[in-house]
């Protein structure tokens, strides 16, 4: 019989790795009861006693986010940090005007066409602080019927003395607020000290503006993915993890270059490859982008496609990309309908895929803007967005790999190995007129 897990039940039935799939409206319970859980539940009154919050978004529908809070908690404080951009500014200003507990905080956009695509919280109990990452906007939509990834802290509590964790969770973190330099944010920096940090066992990979260089060179971007692998992951020298396959999954593509040899493969590649070896095998690198079948079939319909924003003008400047794309499917999950917003990366042995290496699920899509460019001779990370991930690293949960098809398996929110692209499949792409097939509701798509 399926018991309804409650919020808390869920929460504990995840550990260690506390990585969460949204619940999908249409599918099976029991798929929505195993390491699956909803805002609401993610904010239910269950854990303690909230006191005040932050949302870190893009996207923000402050009446549907209210309505997520249980009653007794929604006039506490809530800061809302998104990007700067003006008219977003503007409605989400028009939003807030009614409650005066929510305070906006708009984060410093310096670089052109970055954007503000963290996606975290942070909820201060009575007991302590909860930090979670995520991927989906603050909007309906997001939470209703696409695969979204989320990692829920435990409730850190309150402490005297310092207590980081074995991944330099709480310094990561706080490297990261401090680049918004914003008094906005001074709070929840120091509540962020005050609490013990040491059962975190997961390493943060985020992105902010800038051009990072010198001793901050591998701070943020890939280059940080890049540092923490090498750090961490205590592969022996044996050959057969050499070419191991990397695979990343998103939900947007930006511009990469001519050919895949500019960035994709000499930096992003040679970043994500990182083992604690030079290995000079060079593993094959699967990508995972819905095609338009995958959209066209899924639960939302054509309109999942206005969530996978890769445009026409960016898709024809590269058409070597198609060589490395795979479907979108997770029937074992039973999300191959519930169009991905998640985004992945992650490293598998080349036995049958049935062993994990590492696993990262992040904000950041595969986009320069996102993971950084090195510009002047390699001597600085350009990164234009803010992006933040959690990266799972066997080491850190006394493991040497997560093994993937056993009972203490890691929750992968796909089907591996991929499915490649056949010769018919297209990548979905957003300003694209769709009209010879109607989509699962009977619509067709013509966005002009
Ligand atoms: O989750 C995000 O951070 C994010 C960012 N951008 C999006 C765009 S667009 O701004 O790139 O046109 C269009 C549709 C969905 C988007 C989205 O979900």
């Amino acid at each position: 019989v399926n018991k309804r897990l409650t919020p808390v039940e869920k929460i504990e039935q995840s550990e260690p790795y506390r990585f969460f799939l949204s619940t999908v409206h249409g599918i099976q319970d029991n798929y929505n009861q195993t390491n699956a859980i909803s805002l609401k539940e993610i904010l239910s009154v269950e854990h303690g006693q909230l006191t005040r919050s932050a949302q870190f978004n893009y996207m923000f529908d402050i009446e549907f986010l209210l309505e997520q809070y249980p009653s007794e908690f929604r006039l506490k404080p809530l800061l809302i940090v998104h990007g700067d951009s003006r008219d977003d500014n503007h409605s989400l200003k028009t939003q807030c005007s009614p409650y005066p507990q929510i305070e906006l905080c708009p984060a410093r956009l310096d670089i052109p066409f970055g954007t503000h695509h963290t996606k975290m919280m942070f909820l201060l109990y009575e007991t302590g602080l909860r930090i979670v990452i995520h991927t989906a906007n603050l909007i309906s939509q997001d939470w209703r019927q696409k695969t979204q990834g989320i990692w829920i802290s435990p409730i850190c509590p309150k402490t005297n003395d310092t207590r980081e964790s074995k991944t330099n969770f709480k310094k990561d973190l706080l490297d990261y607020i401090e680049q918004y330099r914003t008094r906005q944010l001074q709070f929840w920096q120091k509540t962020i000290n005050e609490h013990d940090f040491s059962s975190i066992n997961v390493h943060i990979i985020s992105s902010t503006p800038g051009r990072h260089t010198g001793a901050n060179i591998n701070k943020f971007g890939h280059l940080k993915l890049r540092q923490t692998l090498k750090n961490y992951l205590n592969l022996e020298n044996n050959e057969q993890y050499y070419s191991a396959p990397i695979i990343g999954q998103f939900s947007s593509i930006g511009s990469l270059g001519p050919n895949a040899n500019s960035w994709l493969t000499k930096e992003f590649l040679t970043s994500l490859k990182q083992l604690n070896t030079n290995s000079f095998d060079s593993p094959e690198l699967k990508l995972i982008y819905p095609t338009v079948e995958n959209v066209r079939t899924s639960f939302e319909g054509y309109i999942a496609g206005g969530s996978l924003p890769y445009n026409m003008q960016t898709a024809m400047k590269q058409t070597w990309l198609i060589n490395y794309l795979h479907r979108w499917k997770a029937d074992h999950r039973q999300r191959s309908r519930a169009s991905p917003h998640i985004k992945t990366y992650l490293r598998v042995t080349n036995d049958q895929y049935k062993n994990l290496l590492w696993f990262l699920v992040t904000s950041a899509n595969l986009s320069k803007a996102a993971w950084g460019v090195l510009e002047k001779n390699n001597t600085q990370l350009m990164i234009r967005s803010y992006e933040i991930g959690v990266l799972f690293i066997p080491k850190q949960f006394s493991q040497t790999i997560f093994p993937l098809f056993d009972s203490s398996s890691f929750p992968i929110p796909y089907d591996l190995p991929p499915v490649k692209y056949e010769s018919t499949d297209k990548p979905w792409i957003v300003d694209m007129t769709y009209k010879n097939q109607p989509d699962s509701h009977g619509n067709m798509w013509d966005p002009h």
